[in-house]
């Protein structure tokens, strides 16, 4: 099946410069979103609650800071990107209010429209601009003149110019530079949950966690196990978004690659693709949708709890000590990231 891919020249950046956006929230995705905007010419404020730990840097950095009920009233397009599990409420007291003829509900992510958690009323436009990686590097790529690949969809077309709407939002934040797919609210939502769970979150820190506890209950240096299992991963990653696994298997020796071949679908073996599958199951049919929402609504113990223990991992210590000798790996987060 092939999809539609749209790069600057199929977006019109004069089509959100002439809307007002209201960017609720001011997180990894919200900063990225509202400065880059900013900077593509675009009339942006920000829609945080009085007392909220962002607002002084948002402030700080330039932008005009309202309450998000101000925020929604004020402008024609409004972009959540709070927290998944906050949004519910959020739009309940904030946005819903406001979503007069002619204005426009953008997310970030698909979750609450999929699961039904938020349903807009029918006279607005409805789309998604969903960068494909995290928000500090969205804002970095753009100042850097390039850009993170981002999925557009639109789910309610009441203008009929939704689809040219989230474009010219995409371009703003540079996603055009290096590709938007369009897609459905659908597709989005349960492929960004399973990659995220599976692979690129959930999958990678399990293995690397794995990997470092197997060599240090082996007698190993804690240092040296951190190199090959955590700050290696990344050098050998680049090569595959470089040029995909053949060039990372062209680069390394063919020692390593053979070891590839024969031990990696041991690691990554039938048992592993039958769980990965079960995983998808529960994201398709929403059981995993209603346990995040149970778990907020519970005051977030369990979370709270695995919070700790990750951070606890004897991982954490050592990769600390390491990174503070490489000044080029250990940087605080900036506004670029
Ligand atoms: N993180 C990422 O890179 C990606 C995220 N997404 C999607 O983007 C959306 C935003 O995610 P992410 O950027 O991670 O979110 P964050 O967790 O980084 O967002 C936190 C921000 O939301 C604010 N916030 C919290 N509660 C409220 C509220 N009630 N009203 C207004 N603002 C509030 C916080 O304020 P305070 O400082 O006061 O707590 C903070 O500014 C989600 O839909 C997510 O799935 C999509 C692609 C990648
Ligand atoms: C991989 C995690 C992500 O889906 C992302 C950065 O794209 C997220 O929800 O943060
Ligand atoms: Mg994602
Ligand atoms: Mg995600």
């Amino acid at each position: 099946m092939s999809v539609e891919i749209f790069y600057d020249d199929d977006a019109d950046l004069s089509v959100i410069q002439g809307r007002k956006v209201a960017v609720i929230g001011y997180g990894s995705q919200g900063h990225a979103h509202a400065l880059s905007l900013r900077d593509s010419g675009v009339d942006v404020r920000i829609g945080l609650p009085e007392g909220s730990k962002s607002r002084p840097k948002a402030e700080e950095q330039g932008l005009r800071v309202v309450t998000p009920a101000e925020a929604a009233a004020e402008a024609d397009v409004i972009m959540i990107l709070a927290p998944d599990t906050a949004q519910r409420s959020i739009y309940t007291e904030s946005i819903e209010p406001h979503l007069t003829d002619g204005k426009a509900l953008f997310f970030g992510h698909g979750l609450n429209i999929r699961f039904g958690l938020i349903t807009p009323p029918s006279n607005v436009d409805v789309a998604m601009v969903a960068p494909k990686g995290p928000g500090h590097l969205v804002r970095r790529q753009y100042v850097d003149g390039k850009g993170v690949p981002c999925l557009i969809a639109v789910e309610q077309d009441a203008s009929g110019g939704a689809q040219a709407l989230a474009l010219s939002y995409a371009k703003g934040i540079g996603g055009t530079r290096a590709g938007v797919i369009k897609t459905t609210f659908k597709e989005e939502t349960e492929t960004d949950l399973f990659g995220e769970q599976a692979v690129l979150c959930g999958g990678a820190s399990a293995l690397v966690q794995t990997g470092f506890e197997v060599l240090t209950e082996a007698g190993y240096a804690p240092e040296v196990a951190y190199f090959e299992c955590l700050h290696e991963l990344k050098l050998i990653v680049d090569l595959m978004y470089e040029g995909g696994i053949a060039r990372m298997r062209y680069s390394v020796s063919d020692t390593a690659e053979y070891g590839d071949y024969t031990r990696g679908p041991r690691v990554i073996n039938d048992q592993v693709k039958a769980e990965m599958k079960r995983i998808l199951g529960e994201i398709q049919s929403g059981e995993f949708a209603r346990e995040l929402v149970a778990e907020d609504d519970n005051g977030r113990p369990n979370f709270q709890k695995f919070r700790e223990q990750g951070a606890q991992h004897p991982i954490e210590e050592t990769g600390r000590k390491l990174r503070g000798m490489m000044s080029w790996v250990d940087r605080p987060l900036t506004d670029t990231a």
